[in-house]
């Protein structure tokens, strides 16, 4: 017999929704955005903060030209750090509302999340992308507005995803015992930090985003599933 489920944790990029989308389409937008959002903003405190952070991090005092160069080959990097992402969400929100794309989600990860909150099961959002980025992503998905079915958002503000600190720190957040949230993830090294701090885990190993599928040793004993309609949380 399993353990009960009281709360579901889950990734995005290649858990709920394609490396892909996020690597051919979200990141372009941001890499050609922000020369432009930079001039048009680079004076609003709440940018500010951010290209302050990535200029004190590169040596103190520099321009932002050269702030945004240095955030440019963190995005060709996908460095996954709190400033880039903040930024990046910014950025998105343009792109959301004009419409210049949806944000992709697999259909059964859609319709396992609409089941499982219909069943009375909350759900939180754990990703590198940021909060207000998260927002955007479920707010405009290709099945809708998804963000009513989610009870909580976290990002790397709480801390990286492969520190157990970080999925302790969540769980003291959620009205749920650590052994009773479930983290999905494409991640194994995200999901030996959850486990380690005594979650249970699910590799999502979805073939159109990993196409050699992980098996065996590379699973690190995580279970495994190809798609959301195979985690079974009654
Ligand atoms: C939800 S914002 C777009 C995705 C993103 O920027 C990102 O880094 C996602 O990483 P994840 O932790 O969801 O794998
Ligand atoms: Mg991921």
């Amino acid at each position: 017999m399993s353990a009960p489920v009281s709360a579901v944790l889950t990734d995005i990029e290649g858990t709920t929704s394609s490396i892909s989308f996020v690597k051919d389409v979200l990141f372009p937008y941001a890499r050609k955005a922000l020369p432009g959002f930079v001039k048009a903003r680079a004076q609003d405190p709440a940018v500010r903060k951010w290209l302050d952070v990535v200029a004190t991090e590169n040596g103190g005092v520099c321009q932002d030209a050269v702030v945004v160069e240095v955030l440019q080959g963190w995005i060709d990097q996908d460095r996954k750090h709190t400033a880039l992402k903040a930024l990046q969400g910014m950025i998105w929100a343009d792109g959301y509302a004009t419409a210049d794309f949806t944000a992709h989600i697999y259909p059964d990860a859609a319709e396992s999340l609409q089941r499982w909150k219909a069943e009375g099961t909350p759900l939180y959002v754990y990703s590198s992308g940021s909060v207000p980025a998260q927002r955007l992503f479920f707010g405009h998905s290709d099945a809708g507005d998804l963000t009513h079915l989610i009870s909580g958002w976290f990002d790397t503000e709480v801390g990286g995803k492969r520190e157990a600190g970080s999925y302790r720190s969540i769980a003291a957040s959620i009205d749920a015992p650590a052994s009773e949230i479930l983290f999905l993830s494409d991640v194994v090294e995200e999901l030996d930090a959850a486990r380690k701090a005594g979650l249970q885990t699910v590799l999502v190993d979805r073939l159109e985003d990993y196409p050699q599928p992980r098996h065996g040793d590379a699973t690190n004993g995580h279970r495994r599933v190809e798609s959301f309609a195979e985690v079974a949380i009654g």
